[in-house]
């Protein structure tokens, strides 16, 4: 590239709930100048425009025949990402404990995942500096490419004191349950599940601050771009 721009760089970054894909990719791609796209509110967005017409999430020939009707755009930008269906900001109802209840069997729908995918890719695709994308099949499946896989690790009882904390008070056991409730329907669903690349790097965050892991993936970003 002309007068030494740095070449467009594909992070993926994959993890289980709560291991902190969102924050770290956020603020690495904010510190890098890279776009941003967090593929879980894609997921809760599909799965909130199923729940608001009253679509039977136990069926999924049901889900797999409506997949394509809601047009789901992601915005980029890591210091104000958005997302919207048909036009609606759904950016606080995608988090409201429904959804999270839902959206494991939602995404489990090969109809669905094919749809988001397709989704995925393009935006890759047109990142004109580069993209951090975090969820939980972007090394192995969407993206296998990338130029540079991350795989985020945390013990549960660290990753569950971390969500209790942002829910204010949660009872500990029952936030640690519905993580590995979602963690098993994740990883054991037949189409592109929650999985490590054979060629990611996994970081186990367990005793890292956010800050330190946010440093460890920048460094590992700037060491892939220098060629190392
Ligand atoms: N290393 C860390 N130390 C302490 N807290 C952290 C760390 N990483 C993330 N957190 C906090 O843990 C919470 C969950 O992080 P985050 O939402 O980034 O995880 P996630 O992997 O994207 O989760 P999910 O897949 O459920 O969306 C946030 O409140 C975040 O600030
Ligand atoms: N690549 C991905 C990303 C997410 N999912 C599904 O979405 C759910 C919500 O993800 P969050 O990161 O917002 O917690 C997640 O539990 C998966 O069911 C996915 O399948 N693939």
């Amino acid at each position: 590239m002309e007068n030494g721009a740095a070449q467009p760089v594909i992070v993926a970054i994959d993890g289980p709930s709560g291991t902190g894909k969102s924050s770290t990719s956020k603020a690495v791609a904010a510190q890098l100048g890279l776009s941003y796209l967090d593929t879980g509110a894609q997921y809760r967005a599909i799965t909130w425009w199923m729940v608001t017409n009253g679509i039977d999430i136990d069926d999924p020939s049901a889900i797999a025949a409506v997949a394509g009707k809601p047009e789901i755009v992601s915005g980029t930008d890591p210091n104000a990402p958005t997302i919207t269906v048909d036009g609606t900001d759904v950016s606080a109802p995608i988090r409201t404990q429904e959804v999270t209840s839902k959206v494991s069997a939602v995404s489990a729908v090969p109809e669905v995942r094919a749809r988001i995918t397709e989704l995925q890719r393009s935006i890759a695709a047109g990142a004109e500096h580069g993209i951090v994308v975090e969820g939980r099949d972007i090394g192995t499946t969407v993206l296998p490419d990338a130029d540079l896989k991350i795989f985020l690790t945390a013990s549960p009882e660290a990753r569950a004191a971390r969500r209790s904390g942002e829910l204010k008070g949660a009872d500990l056991h029952s936030t640690r349950e519905a993580l590995l409730k979602r963690d098993a329907a994740d990883s054991s669903r037949k189409t592109s599940p929650l999985a490590k690349a054979d060629d990611a790097v996994e970081v186990d965050t367990t005793d890292l601050t956010l800050a330190q892991v946010i440093e460890c993936v920048v460094t590992l970003v700037e060491e892939k771009r220098a060629g190392k």
